[in-house]
């Protein structure tokens, strides 16, 4: 190990290869000695080298022995220090550089996700003038180490001058104090608590303090093990068993129906691969890390379980990664950025509802965790395993061609619910005949009277508002105006109980009159402006008359109503903990939620994502409604769902409504291949902005013309755009954009990479170039 590839982070793209340096003998001996890091050496670790006159940011992503050819070894810079210990291995390293070429992003953005997390350095200066400096934006480990005293405490005297002796044992005479507190109050005493720790005198024990799985009072946070499992979970097992034994990143899509126990499966499947040594990482979108889902994990897994999400703080954040790399905790449950983990000796990723949008994230690098996973995978021998109830289309393809990317795609279908829950009866109601009947409320009969049976029935409903789309917004009446953001372009969104109307691109919001005078078009003056859509507050209100006197519990859940620390969870627990409740709520209600006492499901506006300008507009409405539909009927009692829309002849409805995803998928595969959209082909999203629209406009019609030139003449290559973007404005700059199509199967990020280096691109216009785009808006 006498010289270090290093990559310098600096992130243009035309320093976006590794450089050389070597490796002074006391950088060796302290990367060597160092017992925590991910490589037991060099790589992963950040340094600091010199580069061009000053001292930069780097991660070692290689070490060699001998001296790079044609370069005169006496030439080569040293590394001038270890910044922070590995935090990545060799494998990783190699996934990093397949991140950045896929996705096409600077190297140095592609290791980033690797770091540990709080443990960013940077070199900065305050202005040209000042000198560089290091910033380090630590945050070192929790200290999580406990003290209190031994049964013979009671029998040791200390001697008359051990005075700090004393003073320890006084302040743990009340019980077990936090190491850190203790330094509080006795600064210096950790070698007198080493020592009375020699003497048997005070115990240091360390607690893990893990968020999530603790404290909550849901029925269902706990998994017990079944008695027996279901034959699609024996099946989906075996697929996975097959998968894990050919290590070479096999990929499993468990296809199994709302409430068939996929959970289960990731527990027994997590359960053979600890016994065989290795390591499991499973992760789930952002919004179903709750209790439930940790304490399933928690209670079968215990303290071998680190979780890992943005809500966390900084300091939690970096205490769980640490888990995993000291090897100290086995399975890693978490949200997208968790697969970056560094578990020692992976055996098995699961991605649980793989069809999720989420999973894809929305700024540099933008990569889809799917792809990483199957990645990381391949690069590590093990097997991949993908859950859902409505899997996206791209793996159910993957899956019908049996293999992809060199691996083998293998589907387990899991059609049944155990035990005697069946899948809900579904019933479609079209609101416009409500409308012709004269009915002009917002449930329509049906629904209003299965929401009366839950009442006297003493059950549970959930009543899902779908806000995607354009939901929501004020109309003049009189001049048709709607209000904007006049920083974005954005319709701004009315909020009843605090009389605002919010932009949800940049957050503004603006007051409008006082509650009860009537607000005012903006642009006519007119008196007359209306609220087009509803909003969840406008449906617990209607529902809190519907059901009035009924001893009905009603909850919200929404970005509202959970926006504090904890607030989910507790809306839950008030849900779980009533006799008789309705949960109202938007998407974030749909998916994962397992409460066997909810016997109706409504859904109150089918369609209105059904209309948003998305090719995957029919995918993503076929999804929400079977997860939602899943909720009920998981008990005991059947389940009813009742789905309102304007629009009941729509294959995404009337698939959901009959169970049969077939029904949905031939119609919209069909549309796909026709416009060659994916899982046809692959699409890319090359987004320009600033705040000049004409250099904005310029820089991206010569990235047009560039890849045009460069694609002309190859089969199944389409360039779309220059246009403006639907959001044509966000925070005053102005958005324009090009929408790449290429066979699937083609290498797309490195080609757009080259055409955006290619251009001039003055200060303040930004390109950035979207692999695999899920937001086109
Ligand atoms: N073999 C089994 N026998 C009896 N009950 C089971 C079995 N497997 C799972 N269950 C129970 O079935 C319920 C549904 O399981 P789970 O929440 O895992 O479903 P899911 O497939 O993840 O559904 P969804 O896609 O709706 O989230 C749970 O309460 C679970 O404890
Ligand atoms: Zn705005």
């Amino acid at each position: 190990m006498r010289f270090a590839s290093v990559v310098l982070d600096i992130p243009t793209r035309a320093l976006d290869a590794a450089f050389d340096y070597a490796v002074p003998d006391e950088v060796r001996a302290q990367a060597e000695g160092d017992g925590v890091g991910c490589s037991g050496g060099l790589i992963g670790c950040t340094v600091l080298v010199p580069f061009s006159h000053r001292q930069v940011v780097g991660y070692v992503v290689a070490t060699f022995d001998e001296a790079p050819a044609g370069i005169d070894p006496a030439r080569i810079l040293p590394i001038a220090r270890i910044l922070a210990s590995s935090a990545f291995d060799e494998p990783s390293a190699r996934v990093a550089r397949w991140i950045a070429r896929e996705y096409s992003c600077p190297l140095c953005e592609a290791i980033r996700p690797f770091l540990a997390p709080g443990q960013t350095v940077k070199v900065r200066r305050a202005d040209d003038s000042s000198p560089w400096e290091l910033v380090c934006e630590k945050s070192g480990p929790v200290d999580e180490r406990w003290v209190s005293l031994t049964e013979s405490a009671a029998d040791f005297e200390p001697r008359a001058n051990a005075s700090k002796q004393r003073a320890v044992l006084g302040a743990l005479s009340q019980g077990t104090v936090r190491m850190a507190e203790l330094s509080a109050m006795l600064p210096g005493c950790s070698a007198t608590v080493a020592a009375l720790q020699k003497r048997g005198v005070v115990s240091v024990e360390r607690r893990r303090h893990v968020r999530g799985g603790e404290g909550t009072t849901l029925s269902s946070a706990t998994a017990s093990r079944p008695e027996h499992l279901t034959k699609g979970q024996v099946g989906a097992l075996e697929a996975v068993a097959a998968a894990c034994a050919a290590a070479r990143g096999d990929v499993v899509v468990v296809d199994g129906v709302t409430g068939s126990g996929k959970t289960e499966v990731y527990l027994e499947a997590i359960e053979r691969v600890r016994k065989s040594g290795k390591s499991a990482l499973v992760l789930v979108p952002e919004i179903s890390l709750t209790a439930q889902t940790v304490g399933r994990f928690r209670s079968r897994f215990g303290d071998d379980v680190a979780i890992l999400h943005s809500r966390l703080s900084a300091g939690e954040r970096f205490d769980q990664w640490d888990l995993a790399r000291r090897g100290e905790a086995h399975v890693v449950v978490g949200a997208r950025s968790a697969l970056f983990a560094p578990l020692r000796d992976l055996g098995l990723v699961i991605i649980d509802e793989e069809h999720e949008a989420s999973y894809k994230q929305d700024s540099a690098p933008r990569y889809h965790a799917r792809e990483v996973a199957a990645r990381i995978a391949r690069e590590r021998g093990c097997a991949l395993v993908l859950g859902s109830a409505t899997p996206s289309l791209e793996s159910l393809e993957r899956c019908r061609a049996k293999s992809w990317g060199g691996v083998s795609w293998t589907r387990a279908c899991m059609p049944e619910r155990p035990g005697s829950a069946r899948l809900p009866k579904v019933r479609v109601v079209d609101m416009t005949e409500q409308f012709a009947l004269g009915r002009k409320h917002m449930f329509s009969k049906p629904l209003a009277d299965a929401l009366q049976g839950v009442a006297e029935r003493r059950e549970k409903a959930v009543l899902l508002l779908n806000r995607r789309g354009f939901a929501n917004f004020l109309m003049c009446r009189e001049c048709g105006a709607v209000p904007e953001c006049p920083h974005c372009s954005t319709s701004l969104t009315y909020h009843e109980r605090t009389h605002t109307l919010v932009c949800h691109s940049c957050d503004r919001s603006w007051a409008i009159g006082t509650p009860g005078a009537p607000m005012r078009c903006p642009v006519c003056g007119s008196p007359y402006l209306g609220a087009y859509g509803i909003g969840t507050q406008q449906v617990e209100t209607t529902l809190a008359d519907e059901l009035a006197g009924k001893g009905v519990t009603i909850v919200r859940m929404d970005a509202d109503t959970t926006r504090g620390k904890g607030e989910h969870q507790r809306r839950l627990e008030e849900f779980d903990a009533a006799e008789c409740a309705v949960l109202v709520g938007t998407q974030m209600i749909a998916k994962g939620l397992d409460f066997p006492q909810v016997t109706l499901v409504g859904v109150i506006n089918a369609d209105t994502t059904l209309k948003m300008p998305d090719f995957r507009a029919a995918e993503r409405t076929y999804d929400l409604l079977e997860q939602v539909a899943g909720r009920a009927g998981r008990g005991e009692r059947p389940g009813e769902v009742i789905i309102q829309t304007y629009w009941a002849s729509h294959p995404a409805i009337q698939a959901v409504a009959a169970h049969d995803r077939d029904l949905f998928m031939s119609s919209e595969l069909e549309e796909r291949r026709d416009g060659n959209y994916p899982p046809y082909s692959r699409l890319a999203n090359v987004l320009c902005w600033g705040r000049n629209e004409s250099e904005v406009r310029r820089v991206l019609d010569g990235v047009a013309s560039t890849l045009r030139a460069r694609i002309e003449g190859r089969r199944g290559w389409e360039v779309l755009g220059p246009a403006d973007c639907l959001k044509s404005r966000v925070k005053d700059r102005f958005r324009r954009h090009i929408l790449v199509k290429a066979p699937v199967g083609e290498e797309l990020g490195a080609l757009l990479d080259a055409c955006v280096r290619e251009q001039d691109k003055p200060r303040g216009v930004n390109v950035a170039v979207d692999v695999d785009a899920y937001d086109m808006m």
